[in-house]
């Protein structure tokens, strides 16, 4: 990624996470080295007064130094760009040859074979090969296979990350070219899968950690797409090559913008690791007035942007894995994925740094390795918020179960019964539906007597014996302090006479042991059953005039409201009387 800044780093944003990525690199063939010629190479910085002819006589003299082309081989920013010169080693092929430049440098390189002058850069887009993912000049059929080829790099504001060299047969060349976009194009479209799910996420769930995220991921497919030219060959975006320059750096700072946003809502650096988060929102912040600054077009606020993108980008990177580490060790689930993602992040960071100074020449798979990062990073990602979801969704279950129920009995309350109820009366069902209603008796007293305590293990004993008295359909909830209400679907009058009585009786027998003594508690039961035009305060209001009934005969007993009986049925009809016990 820092290929797109212009400091004397490759390192990528990405992350190295090795064994995926080599396994998948293999699977595809792109860290194997392929039967290429072999080449010698030497290199010098462009003078004013060069020809390419002085220059090829320097190299017979052996004035140049010396490369291996086929390790990565940097070439230092200059003002004038750098001489390059690649000897084709023996055994020679005449067929068909391409020689390719991996990874493809941002500035121009310029072919001065024996043929006409050519210009090599990604954002080329005439009708010359390109290559995908590197740059290729096909080597003209007249050019005698032991031929010097002669390269100018030409100064570049970006720095040119390290090279190698191959020159392959133009099957060689096919195959490896294909290979390389059936992998780039599998990781940009997983990429932006993700990123097209967390913005989905994001508006349904109206949670901005998915926001964060897929900016996040979008601003790296931006950045390895600038970097590896896939949106130059073969998306053909020509309109990118005049703000490439513009762009790159800015999804850099951006995407490490969104990455802290994303990271403190993800960690939950505010549960977690509150102090941290200062520093992160700082870093968020700062990176993104580097983009401003960048785009101001005044030339000292880009180049003090320039000069402080790296230096934030690496403290940055450092900082958010240090809270990922804070907030595992403080018990974040989360912390855990984006660790999983990001640590390699720094390594690959480390590796690519490393090669600029010339260490890890061999490695050149780090930079398809920070292509494959990206996607894996992208789906670990995606699964760590996908893990948010479920917690969030536990929680808010366990939120609404502790919303619906009464503290002290763990009965459905007044309000969450009154909504259930409502909606089995308006379901339309035509089948009777009974209410109870029930009011402890003379229960003041109790908790006069006996203290507030030992009422509320009395209300705790008789909702669990109501409970496992009524069937599971039964609505019983807990309508004030010491009433309660059971609404029986598909009851008739005699059946709920019957079901009341039996609460009755149960309640009755219920002991609640206070000191040596056991308590005896009764109960008052009022029964309506449900009327056309019935609604839940209406139905209510008959079985509890039903319970006043059955307090004011001599309470324990059940009272069915009178309007449900024919005048002309026996008292006993609609009162019954629950034997007492002494
Ligand atoms: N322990 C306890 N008591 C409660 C709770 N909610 C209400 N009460 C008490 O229940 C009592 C209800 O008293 P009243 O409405 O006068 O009725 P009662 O004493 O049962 O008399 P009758 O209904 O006429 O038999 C009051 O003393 C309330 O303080 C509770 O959650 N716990």
């Amino acid at each position: 990624m820092e290929r797109l800044i212009t400091v004397p780093a490759r390192s990528r944003h990405g992350r190295p996470w090795p064994g995926l990525v080599l396994g998948l690199l293999w699977l595809l063939g792109l860290g194997v080295s392929h039967a290429a010629t072999p080449l010698n190479g030497a290199w010098r910085e462009v003078r004013t007064d060069d020809t390419a002819q002085t220059v090829l006589d320097e190299y017979r003299a052996g004035l140049l130094k010396n490369f291996d082309p086929s390790l990565l081989q940097q070439f230092p920013r200059s003002s004038t760009g750098s001489w390059v010169v690649i000897a084709p080693q023996p055994p020679w092929n005449n067929d068909e040859r391409v020689l390719t430049i991996y990874p493809p440098p941002m500035g121009t390189v310029t072919v001065l074979g024996t043929g006409e002058t050519q210009s090599l850069a990604l954002d080329d887009f005439s009708e010359t090969l390109h290559g995908h993912g590197r740059l290729a000049w096909r080597v003209p059929a007249t050019q005698a296979a032991s031929a010097l080829i002669l390269l100018r790099f030409e100064p570049n504001l970006m720095l040119s990350a390290p090279v190698r060299f191959q020159i392959q047969t133009w099957s060689e060349y096919l195959r490896q070219d294909a290979r390389w976009l059936v992998f780039a194009s599998a990781c940009f479209a997983v990429m932006l899968a993700m990123v097209l799910m967390a913005l989905c996420f994001a508006l349904m769930l109206r949670d901005v950690a998915y926001a964060w995220y897929a900016g996040y991921i979008l601003c790296y497919t931006l950045i390895q797409g600038i970097q590896t030219g896939f949106m130059f060959h073969p998306l053909e975006w020509s309109w990118l090559s005049g703000v490439a320059l513009m762009a790159g750096p800015a999804a850099v700072a951006l995407s490490v913008a969104f990455a802290s946003l994303f990271m403190m809502r993800f960690c939950e650096l505010q549960r977690h690791a509150p102090l941290l988060r200062v520093p992160i929102m700082a870093l968020a912040v700062g990176m993104i007035q580097l983009v401003l600054m960048r785009c101001s077009h005044i030339a000292l606020l880009v180049e003090v942007a320039q000069i402080l993108l790296n230096p934030l980008l690496m403290i940055g990177a450092v900082l958010l894995l240090v809270a990922a580490i804070v907030a595992v060790a403080r018990g974040s689930r989360q912390a855990w994925f984006f660790l999983i993602g990001w640590t390699p992040l720094l390594l690959l960071t480390a590796s690519t740094s490393a090669q600029v100074s010339g260490a890890l020449p061999q490695l050149d798979w780090l930079n398809d390795a920070s292509l494959a990062g990206g996607a894996f990073e992208a789906i670990v990602l995606s699964l760590g918020l996908a893990d948010r979801a479920l917690i969030l969704r536990h929680d808010r279950d366990i939120v609404r179960v502790l919303a619906d129920r009464d503290a002290l009995t763990n009965v459905l309350n007044r309000r969450a019964w009154t909504e259930r109820a409502s909606a089995l009366l308006a379901s339309g069902s035509p089948q009777p539906i009974a209410l109870l209603f029930l009011d402890l008796d003379h229960f003041k007293l109790l908790n006069d007597r006996q203290g507030h305590n030992t009422g509320d293990r009395a209300l705790v004993a008789v909702a669990k014996a109501l409970a496992a008295e009524l069937r599971p359909s039964d609505l019983l909830g807990r309508y004030g302090g010491e009433e309660f209400v059971a609404l029986l679907d598909g009851a008739m009058p005699q059946q709920a006479m019957h079901v009341a009585i039996r609460l009755c009786r149960r309640v009755h027998r219920l002991e609640i042991p206070v000191s040596d003594e056991p308590l005896l508690l009764s109960v008052s039961i009022g029964v309506a059953i449900r009327r056309e035009g019935d609604d839940v305060e209406s139905l209510v209001e008959r079985a509890d005039q039903a319970m006043y009934d059955a307090k004011l005969n001599g309470r324990n007993r059940v009272c069915l409201h009178e309007e449900t009986v024919s005048p002309n049925a026996p008292a006993s009809s609609r009162l019954h009387v629950v034997e007492k016990r002494e």
